[in-house]
């Protein structure tokens, strides 16, 4: 594969990147380029690498190949932050101790949190309509707050480029859409870069400028959500029939049945029309 050029406004070019769990590979020799101010909606069926990509990149997994910012060196403390899919929430903490974790990287020598450092825990709050939240242990929230609480500790990390795993996965449709919008606001206003693993494809087509389709650990595809998301394709992927519907002007996938057992008017199977067995008549 090519090594894509690195253009001015890169934020992040990855090649060749590689991860092997137990001698297994899992992630196989991705090669992206990200544009500063993109959003990238990484999906892709379960198991298929999105989190090892996610983790490969803040060095939380060993992988080989490279990672490089815009300027060429390798990402720094504060250049990525990572959302990661299942965090642990520490017991103890409350809210506004968990999201100025996020402000860990900026700390001085002294390893104390400044009153700007503070601004920028509480201002996040806000925006995430968690301020009333700020003194509430972690533990005690239900897995929507929760979950919204470890998007606050990403975004409090204030890094150009933001990797969300799933970061949806626990909300319900309004916060979903609060979250999403507060993101790409940010990514608007201040430039940040966004790679977000999601499984709703839908609405990784609406955030994203170009969706990367993973399978298996291999790219099968990288480009605009309306030439990723091809029914044929999404299908074999995910090994089940999908249809691409567009509604309102976004994009839409259903799955769709995988065979049709019988539409009226059609010949009926002799599986269909054999009897519902009794309970003494079932077989084991
Ligand atoms: N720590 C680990 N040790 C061994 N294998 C792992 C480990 N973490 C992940 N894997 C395997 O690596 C592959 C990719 O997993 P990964 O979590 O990256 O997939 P994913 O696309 O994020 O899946 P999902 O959509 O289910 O979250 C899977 O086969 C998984 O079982």
């Amino acid at each position: 594969m090519s090594i894509p050029t690195l253009t001015p406004s890169s934020a992040l070019r990855i090649h060749d990147l590689r991860v092997a769990y137990d001698g297994t590979e899992v992630l196989r020799g991705t090669d992206l380029e990200l544009r500063t101010g993109e959003w990238l909606g990484l999906i892709g069926p379960n198991g298929s690498g999105k989190s090892t990509l996610l983790r490969a990149l803040v060095g939380l997994v060993r992988s080989t190949g490279s990672v490089e910012l815009g300027n060429g060196g390798p990402p720094g403390p504060t250049d990525l932050s990572l959302m990661p899919q299942s965090p642990e929430l520490p017991p103890g903490m409350t809210v506004v101790e968990y999201v100025l974790l996020g402000r860990t990287a900026h700390l001085g020598w002294l390893r104390q949190e400044s009153a700007a450092d503070r601004r920028v825990a509480t201002d996040v709050l806000r925006r995430l309509g968690l301020a009333s939240f700020a003194g509430r242990p972690v533990l005690q929230l239900s897995g929507g707050e929760a979950q919204r609480v470890v998007i606050a500790r990403a975004l409090a990390q204030q890094s150009p480029v933001l990797l969300l795993d799933e970061p949806t996965s626990a909300l319900d449709v309004g916060h979903q859409v609060e979250v999403l919008e507060l993101v790409d606001e940010l990514r608007h206003e201040d430039g940040l870069t966004v790679v977000a693993a999601m499984h709703d494809l839908g609405i990784a087509a609406r955030y994203s400028d170009r969706l990367a389709l993973l399978d298996r650990g291999s790219l099968a595809a990288v480009g605009a959500p309306c030439d990723v998301l091809q029914e044929d394709l999404v299908s074999r992927v995910y090994g089940h029939p999908v249809r691409v519907h567009e509604l309102d002007g976004h994009l839409v996938v259903v799955p769709a049945p995988r065979a049709a057992r019988h539409t009226p008017g059609s010949p009926v199977s002799l599986a269909d029309r054999r009897p519902t067995p009794t309970p003494d008549q079932e077989v084991s």
